[in-house]
């Protein structure tokens, strides 16, 4: 069974003092009774993780913090990088990998995004795999295949204990930031074929577990639709992650469609 899961990508905004600010701002206005129904994670600027982390266990909210990128190796000569090791000290539970931006913008390769998942793994963290495909895949080839392939080289090489904490994001690139989402209808499709592919990889049992979020221009106005399917495990949100007010209305559409237990 799964917990729904409420991801905030804040990617590169807000500073040390901003995120502390939101941080507190979520947790004055947080129903502690929503964490029996779903997770909630925030994911700052690798800067802001441990101070807005130190704001939730202050606070004694169980939000957990996110980091939105890795490097794969352990150590060394990696001007700018962090490794897993470093993301667990800040008390970070959980890693992005192969976002969409990272992918068009710095050139990170499925193969990478693999190396990136199995290090997170590895470290006992949750990766979080973002596979999406661009408009001009939606239109001119087949997404399905084109997402799956992504879902297949992201997961390449692990075994079924460790397919099944992994959370996959889909995230077309045409609906982030874009204000353009998909209709629930090519959501569940997407996120359903996302599903198979992971049962057909690892077996059914795995397949029941892993979460398979949607992001892409999720805000307060489509959150109902979209997480009442039946593949839709919770949300990857940018923009309305960025206000306390919004986010927490996810959260709470979110908690308020979850079965018993949080559950689905
Ligand atoms: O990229 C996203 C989350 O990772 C989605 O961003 P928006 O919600 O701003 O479209």
């Amino acid at each position: 069974m799964r917990i729904p899961l409420i991801a905030g990508n804040w990617k590169m905004n807000l500073g040390i003092a901003e995120g502390v600010v939101l941080s507190q701002n979520i947790c004055n206005n947080f129903d502690k009774s929503w964490l029996d129904r779903v997770d909630v994670l925030v994911c700052p600027p690798a800067i802001g993780l441990r101070p807005c982390l130190t704001v939730f266990e202050f606070e004694r909210l169980k939000v957990q913090v996110g980091a939105q990128n890795v490097h794969w190796q352990p150590q060394g000569a990696y001007t700018g990088e962090l490794s897993c090791d470093m993301l667990a000290s800040a008390g970070c539970t959980a890693v992005i990998v192969g976002h969409s931006e990272r992918r068009n913008l710095f050139g990170e390769t499925n193969e990478q995004v693999n190396l990136k998942l199995r290090a997170v793994l590895a470290q006992g963290m949750t990766p979080i795999a973002c596979v999406g495909e661009s408009l001009a895949v939606r239109e001119g080839h087949d997404p399905v295949e084109y997402v799956c392939a992504q879902v297949d080289a992201a997961l390449a090489g692990i075994d079924e204990a460790e397919a099944a904490r992994c959370v996959i994001a889909y995230e077309p690139v045409w609906a982030i930031g874009t204000g353009r989402t998909a209709t629930p209808e090519q959501a569940q499709q997407m996120c359903a074929a996302i599903r198979a592919l992971v049962a057909d990889r690892f077996g059914s049992d795995v397949a029941e577990q892993v979460r398979v979020l949607y992001g892409g221009s999720v805000n307060v106005g489509n959150i109902d639709a979209l997480i009442v399917q039946p593949d839709i495990d919770g949300a990857l949100v940018g923009g309305a992650s960025l206000e306390a007010s919004s986010f927490l209305a996810l959260i709470k559409a979110c908690a308020s469609h979850a079965g018993a237990g949080g559950t689905r």
